[in-house]
């Protein structure tokens, strides 16, 4: 396993809870560990490859699959929606649709909703009558959840098709900076004109890393296209969640230039959380 060296370790972890078997710290311990190795995993992908970086690579792999692999993280996860978060961030935004009149359609068609990273098939099913849901997720639990990385997903084919985008908790797994950028703008790209995307996120992300902050991360969302509608979160909670919509801008590419690069913004103990264009 390579070492992490006097490196912090990006503090990407969500609000997670305890297993039946496990106390809480240590649930939340494998989940920053799993996030820690594929953040190591995706950088040494990047550099050439020489027989050192293969075989730091093999016990990554190693690694992540003596924890059990993506069905421990995932079981994790779903445990932590119960308990940490009193039910799963579906909660929140359901209510702000609901208060938008989503759920009133008055002859229209279901909302359709795009819900990347779906551990369980039936979030939605209190919405059946006016929300149209696919879920996807980079390992299906369910039949009815389609196992499709978001980031693949032709933007050609899926141009103006969705009401609503969800990414909740999915940006802080994704360990590469910039695919975390591509991920907003993708959801921006398959959003319909006026498209709603719910963004989650552990707060730590936000409010205790070194390179962005709130007015750091509207501002990045207003370069991609995206004007906020809703925002919640609360002092030492675990969550903030965001309600945006898709509005058309053409930002120049001066603007979009200060989010290409890390820039430190707080100084001390914290975490490396960023999104970059
Ligand atoms: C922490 S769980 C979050 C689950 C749920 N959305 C929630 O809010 O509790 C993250 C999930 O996102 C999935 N995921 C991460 N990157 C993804 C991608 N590029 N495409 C689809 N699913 C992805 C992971 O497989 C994992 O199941």
């Amino acid at each position: 396993m390579p070492k992490a060296g006097k490196r912090k370790i990006p503090v990407t972890v969500a609000a997670e809870g305890p297993s039946n078997s496990s106390k809480p710290q240590s649930s939340r311990t494998l989940i920053r560990k799993f996030h820690v190795l594929l953040k190591q995993q995706t950088k040494l992908q990047n550099e050439p490859q020489t027989a050192q970086i293969a075989q730091l690579l093999k016990d990554i792999d190693r690694e992540i699959n003596n924890m059990g692999g993506l069905p421990v993280y995932q079981r994790m996860s779903t445990i932590g929606q119960g308990i940490d978060r009193g039910g799963g961030s579906e909660r929140v935004l359901i209510g702000w649709l609901r208060g938008l009149n989503f759920s009133k359609l008055e002859g229209r068609r279901k909302h359709r909703l795009l819900e990347v990273g779906a551990l369980k098939p039936d979030n939605y099913h209190s919405c059946n009558s006016w929300l149209d849901v696919t879920a996807i997720d980079l390992r299906s639990q369910h039949p009815s959840i389609l196992e499709k990385d978001f980031l693949t997903m032709d933007p050609d084919e899926h141009r103006g098709k969705w009401d609503i985008v969800s990414l909740s908790l999915v940006l802080n797994f994704v360990p590469d900076a910039r695919d975390r950028g591509r991920m907003l703008e993708l959801a921006h790209t398959i959003l319909c004109p006026g498209g709603l995307l719910f963004l989650a996120l552990p707060l730590p992300c936000v409010m205790n890393s070194r390179y962005t902050t709130l007015e750091h991360v509207k501002a990045l969302m207003e370069i991609i296209g995206f004007t906020r509608v809703e925002e919640r979160w609360k002092a030492g909670g675990k969550m903030i969640y965001w309600l945006f919509r898709k509005v058309d801008t053409a930002s120049s590419n001066a603007r979009r230039e200060q989010f290409r690069i890390k820039v430190v913004l707080r100084q001390g103990n914290r975490n490396n959380f960023v999104i970059l264009l």
